[in-house]
């Protein structure tokens, strides 16, 4: 079913994040994990967060499964908890459940926003990817989620994509709708502003910090600078 473009106020969701004047806040930094980690990665984690405010952390590992991704999660979960960075599972509705995750990142093969509003309640964090089509990011708000994640806006070695939006689907979407929107796909400091200026709710970044020459540390805190201008 076709789904008409209105002025439809969604609930904002994710972390509740509009005031009592309705201004919708600041572009915040949305972390993705390498898609592979050993135990270490924990305290890269702590070194990295000490570069900057970060709203979010995803678990998006590749190639194990739940039973290991889990092993893995506890100290990184603990870690955002006491550092105040909500803890998404990338995937999966069961281990985040399992988890008692503050939210779960669905593709479009990932399951439904429905049934994971279901299972999950409804304080957990709940976001969709929707590639470049305002037609499933529509679909998404109607089906619960908290946040819509559009792209890749730019050209990536972290996961085989298809779609390329243009920015102009941000400035689409923050028009019409308060829902948040994240951007994700190579996203850099230096490529960040763009995305920003349409009106990105969340970058949503990996490559960038992981492999940054300087550290990932310092690569937080230059996407802070990019953010702020
Ligand atoms: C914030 C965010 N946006 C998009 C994705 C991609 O999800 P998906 O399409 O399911 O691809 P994988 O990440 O599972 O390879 C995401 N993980 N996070
Ligand atoms: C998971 C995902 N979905 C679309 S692009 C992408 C990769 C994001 O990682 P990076 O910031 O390294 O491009
Ligand atoms: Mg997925």
């Amino acid at each position: 079913m076709e789904i008409e473009e209105s002025e439809l106020k969604l609930d904002p969701g994710f972390a509740d994040r509009f005031d009592s004047e309705d201004r919708r806040p600041d572009c915040q930094l949305y972390l993705i994990s390498p898609p592979a980690i050993t135990p270490a990665f924990v305290d890269t984690l702590a070194a990295a967060l000490d570069g900057g405010p970060v709203a979010a952390f995803q678990l998006r590992l590749k190639g194990i499964d739940d039973h290991a991704i889990a092993k893995l999660a506890e100290p990184i979960q603990k870690l955002c908890a006491d550092r105040d960075v909500a803890f998404i599972v990338n995937d999966s509705i069961g281990l985040a459940k399992r988890l008692g995750a503050d939210g779960v990142h669905l593709g479009q093969e990932d399951g439904d926003a429905r049934e994971a509003r279901q299972i999950l309640g409804p304080s957990v964090q709940i976001g969709v990817t929707c590639h470049d089509s305002r037609h499933l990011a529509m679909e998404a708000g109607e089906a619960g989620a908290d946040y819509v994640a559009f792209g890749a806006f730019y050209p990536t070695t972290t996961k085989q994509v298809e779609h390329h939006p243009d920015p102009s689907i941000l400035s689409w979407w923050t028009t019409l709708f308060e829902l948040p929107c994240v951007a994700i796909g190579g996203i850099t400091p230096d490529n960040a502003a763009p995305l920003v200026k349409a009106g990105a709710d969340f970058l949503a970044v990996s490559g960038a910090v992981w492999n940054a020459e300087g550290g990932p540390a310092a690569a937080i805190a230059a996407f802070e600078k990019a953010i702020r201008g």
